[in-house]
């Protein structure tokens, strides 16, 4: 694990921080286990720097893809609940996008022309959805059109699991949820250890009953799962909580802040995600995933100290969203795992 203080302690044996690190490698000042040895302390080194250079690209092109959805203004288009879609387009007004929202298939079909990427979020399930729904993924997967899935409550309802299931033959490019939706649908996936009606896994409504360290192994395998069908052969999982977690399946990125008055709003997680498609027009998967994420937890916090209450919250996050710089976003910190 390493973030920042982490890479920059640990090139070399006694740290170029000056922190010393004890007979086991043991790094007194930020708990790393850089080994004292030279050629322990030589791998450490190579992979330090190869951690600093991974870090330096990905904060290259969130900064970019945070500036090119302020200067494009993309459209993201979404099929989302209706407890919090307006939240959901003002979000992605704020951040500098479009939006348009629509449930009708082949109004969204025919708007994908134009629409960077999509978002579907599946909180409130009318009958017609089960067909609606996958036959909107099917045209996004013929037609190689990037979208964001938010997996609202997966695992409660038949209907609402027959949708979350059908989705694994036309995959999203990205899944952000909170924890227990993304256990929930690397479960109904067959993805985890079982058979997809995992006893362990509980059925959570819209609210998360699970840590975001419980979803780090559900997450990855999600998104090696949907990198693997996507065109471009890359994808992103992002999983919301305390200290967000994002994963290429590969790599696994965490991104500390944010503000508790986040989860006394209802839709913080919604808009998240309309916001990652928002840069999911503009971005890679990846960069796009932590670009939201970053963007959230910034915003999150700015907002918490103007706050008095949920009412007064909400105001300020999309004025937040609305200000932040490409800079103060790509600046956050991130630990990378
Ligand atoms: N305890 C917390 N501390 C800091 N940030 C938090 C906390 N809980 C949630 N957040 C932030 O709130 C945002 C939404 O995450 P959350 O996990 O609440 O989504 P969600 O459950 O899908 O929300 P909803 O379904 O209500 O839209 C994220 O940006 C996340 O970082
Ligand atoms: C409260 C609620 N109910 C269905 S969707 C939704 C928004 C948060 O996911
Ligand atoms: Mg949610």
């Amino acid at each position: 694990m390493s973030d920042d203080s982490h890479a920059s302690c640990c090139t070399d044996a006694h740290g170029a921080n000056g922190h010393d690190h004890d007979e086991h490698g043991h790094c007194a000042d930020c708990h790393c286990a850089n080994a004292g040895n030279a050629s322990n302390s030589n791998i450490a080194t190579a992979s330090a720097h190869a951690d600093d250079d991974e870090l330096a690209s990905l904060r290259h092109g969130i900064a970019q893809a945070v500036r090119d959805v302020k200067a494009k203004t993309p459209l993201a288009q979404s099929f989302t609940n209706f407890v919090t879609i307006n939240l959901v387009a003002n979000a992605q007004l704020a951040a500098g996008g479009t939006a348009a929202m629509s449930f009708l298939p082949d109004d969204v079909i025919d708007t994908a022309s134009i629409s960077g990427a999509d978002y579907i979020n599946v909180g409130t399930l009318l009958p017609f959805y089960a067909d609606a729904l996958p036959q909107i993924a099917r045209a996004f997967r013929k037609s190689g059109h990037p979208w964001v899935l938010d997996p609202v409550a997966a695992g409660i309802g038949r209907t609402r699991t027959e949708i979350l299931r059908a989705f694994r033959a036309t995959p999203p490019t990205i899944v952000r949820g909170n924890a227990s939706e993304i256990i929930a649908l690397a479960d109904m996936w067959g993805l985890n250890q079982s058979d997809g009606n995992n006893p362990e896994t509980r059925p959570a409504g819209v609210e998360s009953v699970d840590e975001v360290d419980a979803a780090v192994e559900p997450a990855k395998r999600l998104a090696r799962f949907l990198a693997a069908s996507a065109p471009a052969g890359k994808a992103a999982v992002a999983v919301s909580g305390a200290v967000d977690l994002v994963t290429d399946g590969e790599q696994v990125y965490r991104l500390p802040g944010g503000s508790a008055l986040m989860s006394k709003i209802t839709g913080a997680g919604c808009s998240l995600g309309g916001v990652t498609a928002t840069y999911l027009a503009v971005a890679e998967p990846l960069t796009a995933a932590l670009a939201a994420t970053l963007l959230y937890n910034r915003a999150g916090e700015i907002a918490e100290a103007q706050a008095d209450g949920p009412g007064s919250f909400q105001v300020h996050l999309l004025d937040a969203l609305w200000n932040l710089t490409p800079e103060q976003v790509a600046e956050s910190a991130i630990a990378m795992q």
